[in-house]
C-alpha cells in the first residue's frame, strides 16, 4: 500500500470509498423511424460507435427495426443485413406493431427514435411514453404542435418513458439542454433572440446577388439543410417551432398562432405539391432581389432573426442588420442563440455553431439516445 493509500485506509473519519464505475452490460433496444438524411447517418454512427460502447462503457445498442412511410424491417441487428435493407423481410409500416416489437415483453429498455419529420408519427409519443418506450427525436412537430398534447408527453413521461428532443432546435448545437441547465439552477429567462434556420444562415450569407435566390435554395435542399419541404424553412415555420419549443421549455405556453412570422413564399405558391413549387422557385427571385438590394443600400446584411421577450412575445422576420452587428458575422450554417437571463443580463449567453445538416443533427440525437442510457444507469 502506498503513503497515500495507507493514510487513508488508517483514517478513522474516511468516506466509503467510491465504488467503481459498473460497466456490466446492458442493452438498450432501439427502433429507427425515418431512415433520410438523418436518419441514415444516424444509422452509420450507431453502427460505428456500437462495439466500442459496448467494450468500454458495456452499453450494448441494439438495432431491432427501422421504419420508414412505407415499409418497415424488423429484427435488422444483423449488420451484414443493416447495410441492404432490400434484402431483407419487409412489411407495410405499421408504427403499433413497429413499437410493440421493439418494446418487446421482457422488460428490457427500448427506445425509438423519430428522424421523420411527420405528424403522424408525433401524435404516437404520448401512447409510447407511457408504455415505458424512450422516445428521442429531431422532428418539431410533436414539441411545437398542439399544447394539450405537448402536455400529455410531459404527463406520459411518469409512467418511465424519457423523451429528448435537443435537436429540434438547431441540430447537434447544446440549445435545449443549456436553457434547461439555466432555469434547473434557478435562473430566470430574459429574453432570447438569435438565428434558428441553417438553411436561412446559409441563404443570407450565400446571397450576395452574384447567383439568384432560388439557385441557392436548390443547393442548400440538395445539402440536406433545408426541411424535406424546403418551404417550412422559407415560410419561417421552422424557425417558429423552434422558438414555441423553447419558450415551453422556459414555462411560456405558446402556441404557433402565437408568433408573428414573416414568410419569405409568396402566397400563390404556398399550396403547390412540392415538384411544382420546386419547377418554380425561381419566381422568389425578383422579391429577394429588392430585399437584398435595400439592405445593399444601407450598408447592412440580410439575416433571419427570431426573438422572444420578457413577456412572452415572439416573432420571427428577415432584417437588414447593420455590418458590425454580432449576427452579421457568423458563417455558412451558423445559427447563434443569444440567453437574456438575470445572471447574464449585461453580457448575454451565446450558443453559436452549425445548426443544420445530416452529421451535426445526427450526433445531436445520439447524444440524447447516450444521456437517457446514462441516466437508466447504462454508463456511456
Ligand atoms: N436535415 C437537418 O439538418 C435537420 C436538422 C434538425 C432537425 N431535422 C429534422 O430531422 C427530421 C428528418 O429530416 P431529414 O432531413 O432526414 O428528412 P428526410 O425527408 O430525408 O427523411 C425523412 C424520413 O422519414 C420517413 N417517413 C416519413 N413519414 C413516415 C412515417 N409515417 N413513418 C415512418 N417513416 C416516415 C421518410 O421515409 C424518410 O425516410 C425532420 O423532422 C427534420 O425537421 C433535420
Ligand atoms: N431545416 C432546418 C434544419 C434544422 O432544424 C434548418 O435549416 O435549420
Amino acid at each position: 500500500m502506498d503513503s497515500c493509500a495507507s493514510l487513508i485506509a488508517e483514517h478513522p473519519h474516511r468516506l466509503p470509498p467510491i465504488q467503481a464505475a459498473s460497466t456490466r452490460r446492458r442493452t438498450l433496444a432501439i427502433g429507427l423511424i425515418g431512415p433520410g438524411r438523418v436518419g441514415g447517418v444516424l444509422l452509420t454512427q450507431l453502427r460505428a460507435a456500437q462495439d466500442r460502447l459496448a467494450r468500454e462503457t458495456g452499453l450494448e445498442l441494439q438495432l431491432r427495426g427501422v421504419a420508414a412511410s412505407r415499409r418497415m424491417w424488423l429484427d435488422c441487428d444483423d449488420a451484414e443485413l443493416n447495410a441492404q435493407h432490400d434484402a431483407q423481410t419487409w412489411r407495410p409500416t405499421d408504427l403499433y406493431e413497429f413499437a410493440a416489437y421493439i418494446r418487446g415483453d421482457d422488460r428490457r429498455h427500448a427506445m425509438l427514435i423519430d428522424c421523420s419529420a411527420n405528424e403522424d408519427v408525433a401524435s404516437q409519443y404520448p401512447y409510447w411514453l407511457a408504455s415505458g418506450l424512450h422516445v428521442v427525436t429531431p422532428n418539431k412537430l410533436a414539441s411545437s404542435g398542439p399544447l394539450s398534447r405537448w402536455q400529455a408527453i410531459r404527463a406520459a413521461g411518469s409512467h418511465g418513458g424519457r423523451f429528448r428532443y435537443e435537436a429540434t432546435v438547431c441540430a447537434g448545437l447544446p440549445v435545449v439542454q443549456t436553457l434547461r441547465d439555466l432555469l434547473d439552477t434557478g435562473d430566470q429567462l430574459l429574453s432570447v433572440e438569435g438565428m434558428f434556420s441553417g438553411t436561412l444562415a446559409w441563404l443570407c450569407c450565400q446571397f450576395d446577388g452574384s447567383r439568384p435566390f432560388s439557385e441557392l435554395v436548390r443547393e442548400a435542399h440538395a445539402l440536406g439543410y433545408t426541411e424535406p419541404d424546403p418551404r417550412d424553412d422559407l415560410s419561417g415555420m421552422d424557425v417558429a417551432r423552434k422558438l414555441v419549443i423553447l419558450a415551453r421549455e422556459a414555462g411560456w405556453p405558446l402556441s404557433l398562432q402565437d408568433v408573428p412570422v414573416e414568410s419569405l413564399v409568396p402566397t400563390h405558391l404556398k399550396a403547390l405539391p412540392l415538384d411544382e413549387f420546386m419547377q418554380r422557385l425561381d419566381e422568389l427571385d425578383a422579391p429577394m432581389a429588392e430585399r437584398l438590394a435595400a439592405a445593399q443600400a444601407a450598408h447592412g446584411v440580410l439575416r433571419h432573426v427570431a426573438s422572444l421577450d420578457h413577456h412572452g412575445h415572439a416573432q420571427v422576420r428577415l432584417q437588414a442588420l447593420p455590418a458590425a452587428h454580432p449576427f452579421a458575422h457568423t458563417r455558412l450554417t451558423d445559427n447563434i442563440v443569444q440567453f437574456r437571463t438575470q445572471r447574464y443580463r449585461d453580457n448575454p449567453l451565446l450558443v453559436q455553431g452549425p445548426g443544420a445538416g445530416p452529421e451535426v443533427t445526427a450526433a445531436g440525437v445520439f447524444a440524447d439516445l447516450l444521456r437517457i442510457a446514462e441516466s437508466l444507469g447504462v454508463r456511456a
